[in-house]
């Protein structure tokens, strides 16, 4: 049987997670290697040549499961029928601008993109936010888009859950698949948790393994939080291809669902779970099935965790309020 195509919708489609992403997502690591994709780049107009270069590389790749490539620089016709969307163009902050002037500039790029989804893309549209500052973005993106059910805006902290395993795993000298129920808590900044209290290795219980407070307090939780900078310094560059690779993980996994025993992370809307105020859209632990995700539930929050959370949680509501007086929601 033939299967229909499934439209993909790419925001910053010429920027350098494009550049990573795109190929990937057009030899089916997205969403399966059977499963046929069309892609619709959208950029903004200066970025339109660049696409159309990367476009031409794509079909000279001769990808089996690539359907069709379509370029656009408005947001009305790259969403129309898309079935998951990428939302990885943003706007940087440059020297002298204050979070404010960030957000609101993100805001004339998220709100205008969640209208366009609300308005054409189809009725299973999934949606993973990149650009930073991601949860907020996908929050203001979600309030454009009242007909979509909130829980279809997602915003990616599956780097920083990668991040964190490979820590853990250098640290304890085991091997990443060895690692299971890893957490990021609240938002992708500096601020978020990486919690290993309920995480295993090789079926034991993480932190005991570790047994470590100091390094889990002083070197793991900074490393991993800060990890996007240490890029940035090392390479002059924020991270690509990693964050490309963490994009492609969070879709496959929300589709493809999560293994037995194991779960993820990523940043959705509260249910108020873990004491996480509704609305804000904050990292959880979640298990994946069919399509949908589910917050896991009944997780034992100790103080030394609780704390953390909260600082991260505070720092999303703060952002909230911000897009909000700002009118962005
Ligand atoms: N959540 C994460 O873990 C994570 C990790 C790494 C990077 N990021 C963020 O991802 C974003 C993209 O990073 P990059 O390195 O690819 O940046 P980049 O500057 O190389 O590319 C961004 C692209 O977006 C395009 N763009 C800007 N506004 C647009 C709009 N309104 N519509 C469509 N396209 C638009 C630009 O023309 C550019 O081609 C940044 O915000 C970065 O901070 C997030
Ligand atoms: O782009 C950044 O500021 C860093 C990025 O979010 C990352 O975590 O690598």
């Amino acid at each position: 049987m033939t299967r229909t195509p499934v439209n993909v919708t790419v925001t910053g489609a010429a920027g350098q997670i494009g550049y990573a992403l795109l190929f990937r997502i057009a030899s089916g690591h997205l969403l399966g290697a059977d499963v046929p994709v069309k892609l619709r780049l959208l950029e903004i107009p200066q970025g339109m040549k660049a696409a159309q270069g990367t476009a031409m590389e794509l079909d000279d790749c001769a990808f089996p499961l690539l359907k069709g490539i379509d370029i656009f620089d408005d947001p009305n016709q790259g969403f129309d029928g898309a079935n998951v969307a990428l939302l990885v163009g943003a706007r940087p902050r440059t020297a002298g601008m204050e979070r404010g002037d960030l957000l609101s500039a993100n805001g004339g790029i998220f709100k205008p993109q969640g209208a366009a989804i609300n308005a054409h893309a189809a009725d299973d549209i999934k949606v993973l936010v990149v650009g930073n500052p991601a949860n907020t973005n996908a929050l203001i993106a979600q309030a454009a888009a009242p007909d979509v059910p909130a829980e279809r805006f997602t915003a990616m902290t599956r780097l920083d859950h990668n991040r964190a395993i490979t820590q853990l795993a250098q640290k304890t000298g085991s091997d990443v698949t060895d690692i299971k129920r890893l957490t990021i808590w609240g938002n992708h900044s500096a601020t978020q948790y990486p919690d290993i209290f309920h995480a295993e290795i090789a079926g034991k219980n993480a932190a005991e393994v570790v047994n470590d407070q100091e390094w889990l307090a002083d070197t793991f939780i900074p490393t991993v939080a800060k990890r996007g900078a240490a890029i940035i310094e090392a390479r002059g560059a924020s991270s690509a291809a990693s964050a490309a690779n963490a994009a492609i993980d969070h879709v496959h996994t929300w589709v493809n669902g999560t293994a037995a025993g194991d779960w993820t992370s990523m940043g959705i809307p509260s249910d108020g779970s873990y004491g996480v105020p509704e609305g804000i859209i904050s990292s959880f632990p979640v298990t994946t099935k069919d399509g949908k995700y589910e917050i896991v539930q009944g997780l034992d929050i100790n103080e030394f965790s609780r704390k953390r959370i909260d600082a991260s949680v505070a720092e999303l509501v703060e952002e909230r309020d911000a897009v909000r007086a700002l009118g962005l929601i």
